[in-house]
């Protein structure tokens, strides 16, 4: 059966409605930025960009690095957006646009992360890249999906270990794809970690400006949750969706995190551009070599 054309939207071009991509734009590897600021600093190291468009926040260039085809995307902030670029992105792929229906052989798509994000154990230093073996969400997108993806006895452990008000969604946990995790994980600037994403910046990250907590010792809980030889090491907005949307729709993701703050002790990051700029040479440098 075809897909509706209030299920699958298309603009007048053909192209996917909110990226405003056709399948020939882009590669099967990807990158995924929350700023679109980002997109090209991570090109500016490329050997030549050959597409570029922008739709919204949803900034796309591909191009070739060290012979190697890759999209860069900017996804904005937040889990809202994760679900529209990962299920867009899937259906250039597996989905015929002309006939609306889902391919029958599947492709998978290669989607890493370059992300900016805040630790919370004392451990995790400023400027150090956090790669997130599992994402931790408290954004409640999965729930959406019938799914099977997630860690159940982390989730279970984590479950059991919080006590926070039943009226929020209730956390879960997605491992990052273990052949990226083995890839990458070489070098000692990278810690491994448990990365939880959250639905916003402030009240959700534990964080108090002018406003009271409801759960004023959740960063504390997570902090003290230790699942086998894993803790929540850093939080961040965009992680659990994406590892569990890739993982439901047959895709490998892996999410980089930029160290720019650390919670722990009340530090924020001297120069963050460096700090991301180095994160972008080490993916790339990293991809090229996939
Ligand atoms: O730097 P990016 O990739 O946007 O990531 C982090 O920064 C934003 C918040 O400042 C959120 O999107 C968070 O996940
Ligand atoms: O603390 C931080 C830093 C960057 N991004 C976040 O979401 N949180």
């Amino acid at each position: 059966m075809p897909l509706a054309s209030s299920e699958l939207i298309l603009n007048p071009d053909g192209s996917i409605y909110h990226l405003n991509l056709k399948p020939e734009d882009i590669a099967h590897t990807i990158i995924t930025v929350g700023d679109q600021e980002r997109v090209a600093k991570v090109t500016s190291y490329f050997d030549e960009v050959i597409f570029e468009t922008q739709k919204r926040e949803f900034k796309t260039q591909t191009g070739f690095y060290k012979g190697k085809k890759i999209t860069v995307i900017s996804t904005g902030i937040g889990i809202d957006n994760i679900d529209i670029v990962l299920n867009e992105l899937d259906a250039l792929v597996n989905i015929d646009l002309k006939t609306r229906e889902i391919k029958k052989n599947h492709q998978k798509l290669t989607i890493v992360r370059i992300g900016t994000s805040g630790g919370i154990q004392p451990f995790v230093d400023l400027d150090k890249f956090v790669m997130s073996e599992a994402g931790v969400g408290f954004d409640g997108l999965l729930h959406y999906y019938k799914n099977k993806v997630t860690n159940d006895e982390a989730t279970k452990a984590l479950c059991n270990h919080l006590k926070v008000s039943p009226k929020k969604p209730l956390p879960y946990i997605v491992d990052a794809d273990q052949t990226l995790i083995d890839h990458f994980l070489t070098e000692s600037k990278v810690i491994p970690g448990y990365t939880g994403t959250n639905l916003g910046f402030y009240g959700p990250q534990g964080r108090t400006l002018r406003l009271e907590l409801e759960d004023p010792d959740f960063i504390d809980q997570l902090v003290s949750f230790r699942y086998k030889n894993h803790c929540i090491t850093n939080l961040e907005m965009e992680t659990s969706a994406t590892y569990g949307l890739a993982k439901l729709l047959g895709h490998k993701a892996l999410s980089m995190n930029a160290i720019i703050a650390n919670r722990a002790t009340g530090e924020f990051s001297k120069d963050p551009k460096d700090s991301v700029d180095s994160l972008i040479r080490f993916t790339l440098d990293k991809l090229s070599k996939l």
